[in-house]
Order: structure tokens, then sequence, then C-alpha cells
């Protein structure tokens, strides 16, 4: 994940969360120039995706297309989103043309593209691990050495 700006704070709480909760794959990066990050990774061959609510309802948009995308840059926006990244997105995508958060706009796009299967993805790395019940939490530490 590459996020505009700097904020060191951010990073700390991150590595903490993946220090018990695994993910040693999930990367978080801040870049000053998101544009020359989107440049380089369509001259690189790779698809960006933008989310708006201006763009295409993902309702409208073949499985197959999602489904198949592949080396994906997702932009989600803060504050306005500049015309540029409108232009430059291979597919500005709706999650329905409302507003809403970013974080609901992000996590629904990636089920689609997931087909759901994330949900069922247990990171190998954690130290704690939920067993789910019907009421009452239960967590276990388990040691991977
Ligand atoms: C709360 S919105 C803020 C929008 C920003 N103020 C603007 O003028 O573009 C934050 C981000 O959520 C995402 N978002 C919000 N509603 C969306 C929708 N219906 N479909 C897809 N993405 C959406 C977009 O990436 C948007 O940039």
């Amino acid at each position: 994940m590459f996020i505009e700006g700097e904020d060191p704070k951010l990073l700390d709480s991150v590595n903490k969360v993946k220090e018990l909760w695994g993910g040693r794959d999930f990367k978080v990066e801040f870049t000053k120039s998101p544009k020359e990050l989107v440049r380089s990774w369509k001259e690189k061959g790779g698809k960006v995706v933008h989310l708006t609510m201006y763009g295409i309802n993902i309702s409208s948009i073949s499985r197959e297309l999602i489904e198949g995308l592949d080396n994906l840059l997702i932009i989600v926006g803060a504050e306005k989103v500049e015309g540029w990244y409108y232009k430059e997105a291979d597919y500005n995508v709706a999650i329905g043309n409302q507003p809403h958060s970013e974080v609901a706009a992000l996590a629904i796009f990636l089920d689609r593209v997931y087909k759901g299967e994330e949900i069922n993805v247990l990171f190998e790395d954690s130290k704690l691990l939920v067993i789910p019940q019907e009421a009452g939490k239960k967590v276990i530490r388990v040691d991977r050495r």
C-alpha cells in the first residue's frame, strides 16, 4: 500500500499489528510523488483502477474483466482527487454512484477481484489465532517455530 505524504506513527502501528497478526507480504510505503508512481506502474505494464463514485458502476463491468485484473494499482482519494487521475486510470470504477467511505469502496472492489476468497485467508506468520465462537472471544497464541 502506498500513501501520499509521510506518517511514521502510522507505520509504527501497522508494524505492531503485523507483528501479532502476521501478513508479511503486506507493506505500507509513503510517497511524495503519487503521479510518478502511477506513471511508472503503467510503464511497467501494470493496470490502474481509480475508485470514484463518478465512474462506471461495478455492476455494469463484466466479472471476467474484474477477476482478470492483474498487477493492479488501485487509487482511492482522501481529499479532492485531481482530474489527472481520472484521465490516467485505465478504469474509473464506482461502487454505486453515491459517496461513501474509501475503505468500504476498496473492500468491496477487492472482494470482487478475489471472488470472496480473501475471507478464508489466514496469515501463516501470525502469533495469534482466533477460534470462532457463537458468543464471546477465544484467541490462542501459536508457536510456529
Ligand atoms: C470520501 S471520498 C472523498 C472524495 C473527495 N473529496 C473527492 O472530491 O473526490 C474518498 C474516496 O472514497 C472513494 N469513494 C467514495 N465513494 C465511492 C464510490 N461510490 N465508488 C467508488 N469509490 C468511492 C473514492 O476513491 C474517493 O476518492
